[in-house]
């Protein structure tokens, strides 16, 4: 009697434990809060199932150990069911998080993405029509930047991408957004600034950017140079209240600036005036 009193014990114990991972999932993962909180419901009201046979065997003082040990042999399974749908969930998070991550980054700078840039540069303008503060988009480009990738080859000119994006993002604010919207052009927005606080960042990067080295080739120094083009919104002399729109006509408007930064000789900063 004892042997089978042993069994339901053990087999009440490892349910409660297949419950409790049944719990962690609930409290941990908000995709599956439901399917598990009702998973751990279950499992709980069942343990009532392993309680049962217990007090009956103690009244009676009769038992059977085949039902001891099919009780066991069932409550093992179901914790060991939940153990790996516990391991399974725990990497389809981690999975989820790496996609997540990746699908924001773009893989060889570690800018922003594109798609990224501009989810995140349309809930800088909601910002801005809420709090009336102007939004800066800046579009930098670097200047014959084929001429890299001929002199020193492909891979070089990679390094100057990846160099030039560090050395970016870390004059920035974290606010601020540094994307890579193209091979070689780089969409910034400052949230909360005027053209002239633009005007001074964009002159402060390009400055810096021309007088430091951007990577070391084979021995040889490598320097580059970009141009700026600057374009602002201001809630209160624009009148446009969508986003989308906003955001379309901010990243046009820059990229002719840049276009008139390039014509004007590159290696400088431009501002788009209608
Ligand atoms: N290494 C490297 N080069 C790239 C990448 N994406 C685009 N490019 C290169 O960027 C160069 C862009 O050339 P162009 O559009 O002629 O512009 P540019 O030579 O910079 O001249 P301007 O912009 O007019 O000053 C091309 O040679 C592309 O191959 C990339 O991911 N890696």
């Amino acid at each position: 009697m004892y042997i089978a009193i042993f069994f339901y014990v053990l087999a009440i114990i490892l349910q409660l434990f297949a419950a409790s991972y049944a719990a962690t999932i609930f409290f941990k993962s908000a995709a599956f809060r439901k399917s598990s909180g009702v998973l751990a419901l279950g499992l709980l009201l069942m343990t009532e199932r392993r309680i049962e046979p217990l007090i009956e065997m103690y009244q009676s003082q009769q038992y059977s150990i085949d039902e001891a040990i099919f009780s066991l042999v069932i409550s093992s399974l179901l914790l060991l069911a939940m153990s790996q749908i516990k391991k399974l969930i725990a990497l389809l998070e981690e999975q989820n998080f790496i996609l997540d991550r990746t699908s924001k980054t773009d893989s060889l700078t570690q800018a922003t993405s594109r798609p990224e840039t501009f989810n995140r540069a349309e809930l800088e303008i909601e910002r801005a029509l809420r709090s009336n503060i102007p939004v800066a988009f800046l579009m930098l480009d670097i200047d014959h930047f084929k001429k890299v990738n001929d002199q020193y080859g492909h891979p070089a000119g990679d390094l100057v991408l990846q160099s030039l994006t560090k050395y970016c993002q870390g004059e920035l604010r974290v606010v601020d957004i540094f994307g890579r919207v193209g091979g070689e052009e780089f969409l910034i927005v400052l949230p909360e600034s005027s053209e002239a606080l633009a005007f001074d960042v964009a002159e402060r990067l390009r400055k810096k950017i021309a007088s430091s080295v951007a990577v070391v080739v084979d021995g040889h120094e490598v320097f580059i140079t970009v141009s700026i083009g600057i374009a602002i919104f201001d809630p209160v002399l624009n009148g446009e209240i969508r986003p989308k729109v906003i955001l379309n006509s901010g990243y046009k408007r820059a990229d002719e600036a840049l276009y008139l930064a390039k014509s004007n000789g590159r290696n400088r900063t431009e501002s788009w005036s209608c």
